[in-house]
């Protein structure tokens, strides 16, 4: 397990909690030896004096410093950088000799990894590890698919990482890997040992684990569901949410792609005719340049209801609040009144728009709940609903820290990491 976390009193619980579920191995992560320093390792020992404990220096030049740093501190594996120049690799293998650790080699980023193998084996490495990073999981880029190859070819133990979760854990030990080491989905789980205990169960029993194949549309669906609007806005650096606009239907979870309209004061022509050419699972998106007069009532919600649309938003007004909140849709909008337009015609459907001063293109992703509505751009879906759930996971994490008594400022050491001290 890789404890990439900050604060090493919350680094040694987790890996309490951890060990309960049966990881046997545990990483200082790169970014808890950055913030900690080689206590971090100490501290670690010291603590579990039975376990490997892996030092993740990410290291690629000063090997043989760096391993002797991380072995005086009591790792038993150092994690260097494929991508170091051989001498760097061949002076850490000798100074691992010398102080009775092992070296493990990740490849994360190196251009052709099966050769990269092979290389680090004939110079004498100890471990190899398939790694891809946590940025570029979030771009889809997963180990397990050039893993076999490696474990093919190589003699040496092959470890696996890059945000394997108990499917993608079984697949990996399936595919060859020796040393599965998992990060994110245990440590920010609020139940560590449970989910220590999941990974535990798919790598002794892999052939248990089923499958099931989505599409990248299903996928980014299902995980913009599972988050709220908030984790999405920390996602994209506190960016997407629609100023002023709020759910009139509160309770209602929406996700779907933008069908957008531009509408006029007093029309309601398009918004409505909007409707025909939404397809199922679509949101449709309206800025009608008036919040008192409104471009959207119950007849329409019940027409969206008919098509599959999963929601509305509207920059504007909407009607017949009473009738919409006994469907079944989640509309949002800046206001609500009784009077509406007529249906004139002017404006444009499928442009790109501004509502809730944010821009909307067609296909964008659209997410609506109790906080509010957040756009997130189609061509960045993927990656922002990953790094969202990494929010949920971590908000979760804390969540259970603080109902055991803590607050969440001395459990983030929140001064020690202030900007402007
Ligand atoms: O080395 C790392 C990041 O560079 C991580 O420790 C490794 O990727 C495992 O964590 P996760 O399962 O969250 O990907």
């Amino acid at each position: 397990m890789a404890l990439d976390l900050l604060e090493i009193k919350r680094a040694v619980q987790i890996a309490k909690e951890a060990v309960e579920g049966g990881v046997d191995w545990i990483e200082a992560g790169t970014p808890l030896i950055k913030s900690e320093g080689m206590n971090s390792v100490r501290q670690l020992k010291n603590a579990f004096p039975k376990n490997v404990i892996v030092a993740d220096m990410k290291t690629v030049d000063t090997g043989a410093m760096e391993v002797e740093m991380a072995a005086k501190a009591g790792a038993d594996v150092v994690m260097l950088l494929g991508n170091a120049d051989d001498s760097t690799i061949v002076e850490s293998i000798r100074s691992a000799r010398k102080y009775g650790v092992k070296v493990m080699i990740d490849l994360i980023s190196v251009d052709d990894p099966l050769r990269r193998s092979k290389e680090m084996e004939s110079l004498g490495v100890d471990y190899i590890n398939v790694h891809t990073g946590i940025d570029q999981q979030m771009m889809g880029i997963e180990p397990v698919s050039i893993l076999q190859n490696i474990c093919r070819e190589v003699n040496v133990p092959v470890a696996v990482a890059g945000g394997l979760d108990p499917r993608s854990a079984a697949r990996a030990v399936n595919a060859g890997a020796d040393i599965v080491i998992v990060g994110g989905n245990i440590i920010r789980s609020d139940s560590v040992t449970e989910s220590a205990r999941a990974i535990r169960n798919s790598v002794d029993s892999p052939a248990n684990v089923t499958e099931s194949e989505r599409s990248r549309d299903e996928e980014i669906r299902e995980i913009l569901m599972a988050v709220s609007t908030p984790n999405i806005s920390d996602a994209m650096h506190r960016k997407g949410a629609m100023n002023r606009i709020h759910s009139c239907t509160e309770g209602r979870k929406m996700v779907g792609t933008a069908v957008t309209v531009r509408t006029m004061e007093g029309d309601w022509a398009k918004t409505v005719e909007a409707i025909d050419m939404a397809e199922s699972g679509d949101v449709i998106v309206i800025y009608s340049g008036s919040i008192d007069t409104a471009c959207w009532g119950g007849l329409a919600t019940m027409s969206c209801i008919n098509k599959g649309v999963a929601g509305v938003v509207v920059d504007g007004a909407v009607r017949d609040i009473d009738e919409i909140k006994k469907m079944s849709l989640p509309v949002f909008a800046g206001n609500n009144v009784p009077n509406a337009g007529d249906p004139k015609g002017f404006g444009e459907i499928n442009s790109e728009i501004i509502c809730g001063d944010q821009t909307v293109c067609p296909g964008d992703y659209i997410v609506g709940d109790d906080n509010g509505v957040v756009v997130v751009p189609g061509k960045r879906a993927y990656e922002i609903a990953r790094r969202a759930k990494e929010v949920e996971k971590t908000e979760k994490r804390l969540y259970s820290e603080i109902q055991k008594g803590g607050t969440l400022s001395n459990i983030l050491e929140l001064e020690k990491w202030e900007k402007h001290r």
